[in-house]
């Protein structure tokens, strides 16, 4: 498993392999003169000490500048280079998430909430993005310092160089233990934001709830709390923060007086020079950094390996629904939009009913079909089954003769206009709405798409026409608008079949029944299948089917279906009643 993590976040980092060896090799330089300079200072202080010369002095102090200057520009440049690959490997993660978001079929979305998807593309993308930008530069810098100082440290006086640093494997150890408990009170802080501002987004949303429930002082009393919860969270982060750099300071303060007791000693009896002695004291400095970067090293590893598997849950789900190798095309200029079922039969992922069963029809091109039924009867699952936005069996289903599953998938959704029970609309121009599916077809067509969905004289009244916004940072429409927007859209391109999903229940039956009746004239009629709660608008159609529990129990025309006893009689009488009661 843990192997497995590595080898994930090893191709992460592999298209930038290149990147990676360079800002590693830099590393190795910047060490490299991390260890000599102090040698050359050993050498200075051990020269001056015998023969001083201002000159001499002058001239080292210049090479010291020097080497301490391309040391710096140097880690500059390994820095951006590692960070760097980290923010690329962090776009690269959330292209490929989005698009693999893309791929899959909305039940994916039904049973992962929004939030959590976000939060994986987000937080964990940024936990690997830290940790492959973090680790690899404090890695390979720990492995360097400690691999070229120690050996230099240890030919000045292994006894020395050991007692200095014992005190370091603390060092790692509470500054590993101090992260984790600082991730713990940075999830916390996050956690507690987040409470916070969800209240501030209810409160804002349902304000109107509040005023007429007079709710002001409850909502009060709920804000301070958490916002009493999010000063505790914060204070608690504080206080470990504060804590552990001076924890960490005193530590290489504990070795530095070490180094003193048994140096100062050693210089006495002659065992080492002061240049040894200043040489030693320059690199047990320069080792506390790497140790304490260390401890932290191993905390993000723990945190990115969570969220390497968060991410991986999301790439790894396979999409049910997609093109095969054997995928055929459609042509698109010759479809004429028949539909036929054989025996189509659907069940939910976790259900044991099915949500379709037996269902058989043949629906000829340019017939206008009405689905009718009581709520959960099938109708949308069955509306969702002919664009294959559920996995269905192949044999099942034909569009002109091409069972739709060897279709390609695009070619048969470029054939299907679909408009959901829920209309949406995105945070664009109602004009940007309508041409969502052509987005740089010409004004005069989406006008002619809304006059057709009755939407265009309502549009004209808008601030800016067709170029007003909508959605939240625009004008809010009302259901029917929206309703009609989405017609709207799905007539603008002008596909031979258009399947409603009750998406005119917040029309009126008039103006639906007109817009029915609008799509079922002319010369190129498309095949409509219109699934509607609106008995008076199904009844204009060419034919009804009437569903209950998944299966087709009745079929015919309005006045066939009146006149026998059954289930769309009773829909129809139940409805009459209804409207008469008003
Ligand atoms: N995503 C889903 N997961 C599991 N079961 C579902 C899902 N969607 C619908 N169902 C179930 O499938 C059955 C048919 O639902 P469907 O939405 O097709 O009915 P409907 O006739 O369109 O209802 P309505 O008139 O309310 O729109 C119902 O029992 C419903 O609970």
């Amino acid at each position: 498993m843990a192997n497995s993590r590595l080898r994930k976040l090893g191709n992460y980092l592999r298209p930038y392999w290149k990147k990676v060896s360079l800002g590693i090799l830099a590393l190795f330089f910047v060490n490299s003169l991390g260890v000599y300079i102090p040698l050359l200072i050993r050498k200075i202080i051990d020269e001056l000490n015998v023969t001083f010369s201002f000159k001499q002095v002058l001239s080292y102090v210049v090479v010291l500048f020097i080497l301490a200057s391309i040391m710096w520009v140097i880690r500059i440049v390994s820095r951006m280079l590692i960070f760097g690959i980290g923010r690329q490997v962090e776009f690269d993660l959330k292209q490929k998430i989005f698009q693999h978001l893309l791929t899959l079929e909305p039940s994916y979305f039904h049973s992962n909430t929004a939030g959590d998807i976000i939060n994986r593309a987000t937080s964990d993308v940024d936990n690997i993005r830290r940790l492959l930008g973090f680790a690899v530069l404090s890695l390979a810098n720990t492995l360097f310092a400690y691999g070229l100082t120690l050996p230099v440290m240890l030919t000045i006086s292994p006894f020395i160089s050991l007692a200095a640093i014992a005190v370091y494997p603390f060092m790692l150890l509470i500054v590993q233990l101090f992260s984790n408990k600082l991730r713990g009170e940075q999830l916390e802080v996050q956690e507690k934001l987040s409470n916070l501002s969800e209240l501030i987004q209810e409160d804002m949303s349902g304000i109107s709830l509040i005023k007429i429930y007079a709710q002001e002082a409850n909502e009060k009393r709920a804000f301070t709390e958490l916002n009493n919860q999010l000063l505790q969270a914060n204070l608690n982060l504080a206080r470990t923060r504060t804590t552990l750099f001076p924890l960490v300071e005193g530590m290489a303060f504990i070795s530095l007086l070490v180094l003193l007791w048994v140096g100062v000693g050693a210089i006495a009896n002659g065992t080492i020079t002061i240049g040894d002695f200043v040489a030693l004291i320059l690199y047990v400095e320069r080792l506390v950094f790497p140790t304490a970067l260390l401890g932290f090293t191993i905390t993000a590893y723990q945190r990115g390996e969570v969220s390497v598997d968060r991410i991986e849950a999301i790439l790894s789900v396979e999409a049910k629904v997609k093109d095969l190798p054997t995928s055929v095309p459609l042509p698109q200029e010759k479809v004429r939009g028949k539909l036929v079922a054989k025996n189509l039969k659907y069940i939910y992922p976790g259900s044991e009913t099915p949500a379709l069963n037996h269902i058989n029809f043949t629906i000829e091109p340019g017939e206008t079909v009405a689905i009718v039924g009581p709520i959960g009867s099938g109708k949308s699952t069955l509306a969702n089954a002919i664009p294959r936005l559920l996995d269905i069996s192949p044999g099942s289903l034909f569009l002109d003769g091409y069972d739709v599953t060897y279709l390609r998938l695009q070619d048969l959704r470029n054939a299907i206009a679909y408009v959901p029970q829920e209309s949406f609309l995105f945070s664009t121009t109602i004009k940007n709405n309508i041409r969502y599916g052509d987005p740089v077809i010409e004004h005069p067509f989406v006008e002619n798409a809304a006059k057709q969905a009755q939407i265009h004289e309502e549009i004209t009244t808008f601030p800016q026409n067709y170029e007003t916004l909508v959605g939240e940072r625009g004008i809010t429409l009302s259901g029917g608008q929206r309703q009609r927007s989405a017609l709207a859209r799905a007539l603008l391109i002008d596909a031979p079949v258009l399947i409603l999903d009750d998406a005119l229940a917040s029309v009126d039956n008039q103006t639906a029944t007109a817009i029915l009746e609008n799509l079922s004239s002319g010369n190129e009629r498309k095949t409509v299948v219109f699934i509607s709660h609106q008995m008076s608008a199904a009844a204009s159609c060419d034919r009804i089917f009437v569903m209950d529990k998944g299966e087709i129990v009745q079929v015919g025309t309005h006045s066939e279906l009146l006149e026998k006893p059954g289930l769309y009689r009773s829909l129809w009488n139940q409805q009459k009643l209804e409207e008469l009661l008003k």
